[in-house]
């Protein structure tokens, strides 16, 4: 568990009439830590941190930030950076006077130019916002949570229509934050980037968690997979595992002793000069968690 909590929220209600979109949730995030808050569509994520970023008011139970109520506008936001899902920057603005805006309503000391390079956009400088692609649109959007390096970082799906190249470039800059200190609060439907750089996971459905933990906790429930496929002409030898046919024609073994039955499986391979082809290997996903939701 962290040592010292940046976010405290204990038995976190919201409602709206009388829908009840966020219920009894507790979590906290430590300093320096790198959460994910996750979930299937409609679970109360964005609610959750609508509280928790001082945009919408919890109809009960309580919620810190640095130990302050997210209402304590003054002494909270200069602390937090908030990358939204659309950030809505007027769009006659240059890029330039859309990063000195977010300086200025930030607090925060640092230099148009130096975040013009971390997302860039130093040639789309004097470009209209309006005149941006999608994807350097984001990239804007991005500013907001590098601008004077905020303590906390709130990123709403930041790498949605972003190119590999702008992917791998944020998630540098973001490993960059990481180093100066700052604590991370990621939302995202890419589940593949929460498992790579999480140290945590919430997992909502339905406005509570199914699970909570590191991934390899939420994972170890479910085993891992070894699939592929061996050549139909000739007899083959019977298989050292218990292996399921699929409908392309591999075969999956499920395992929670992935290193062991892989090593059976390659010696056995290689004792019947068997090809394994397309053999793929891998500890149980997080989109295998997903799809377990309401199973369990
Ligand atoms: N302003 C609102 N008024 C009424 N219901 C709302 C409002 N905002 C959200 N909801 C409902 O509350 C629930 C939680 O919504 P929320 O946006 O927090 O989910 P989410 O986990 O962020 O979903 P997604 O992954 O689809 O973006 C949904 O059922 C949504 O329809």
């Amino acid at each position: 568990m962290p040592t010292t909590s940046v976010i405290d929220v204990e038995r976190l209600n919201l409602k709206y009439g009388d829908f009840h979109a966020v219920k009894d949730l507790s979590f906290t995030v430590g300093q320096g830590e790198f959460y994910a808050l996750l979930g299937t569509n409609g679970a109360g994520k964005t609610s959750t941190l609508e509280v928790i970023e001082g945009h919408r008011t919890a109809t009960s139970g309580s919620v810190r930030v640095f130990g302050q109520r997210p209402g304590d506008r003054a002494s909270v936001r200069p602390r937090m950076g908030i990358m939204l899902q659309e950030s809505g920057f007027a769009p006659d603005l240059t890029v330039r006077e859309s990063i000195h805006l977010i300086g200025r309503l930030s607090e925060r000391q640092d230099t148009v130019d130096r975040v013009l390079g971390v997302v860039d956009l130093k040639p789309k400088a004097g470009t209209k916002v309006s005149q941006l692609s999608g994807g350097e649109k984001r990239r804007l959007d991005f500013a907001t949570a590098v601008f004077g390096t905020p303590e906390l970082v709130f990123l709403d799906e930041p790498t949605t229509g972003l190119d590999i190249q702008s992917r791998d470039a944020l998630w540098d800059s973001v490993d960059k934050l990481r180093e100066d200190g700052s604590t991370i609060v990621l939302t995202t439907h890419y589940l593949e980037e929460a498992q790579q750089r999480a140290d945590r996971i919430g997992l909502m459905h339905q406005g509570t968690f199914h699970k909570e933990g590191t991934v390899a906790e939420l994972t170890q429930t479910l085993p891992a997979v070894i699939s592929f496929g061996i050549p139909s002409s000739g007899p083959v030898p019977r298989l050292p595992l218990r292996g399921r046919p699929e409908s392309d024609g591999k075969i999956v073994i499920e395992t929670f002793s992935l290193q062991k039955d892989l090593h059976t499986l390659l010696g056995w391979a290689q004792d019947h000069a068997v090809e394994l082809r397309g053999l793929e290997a891998g500890p149980t996903r997080l989109d295998d968690v997903f799809r377990a939701i309401g199973n369990d």
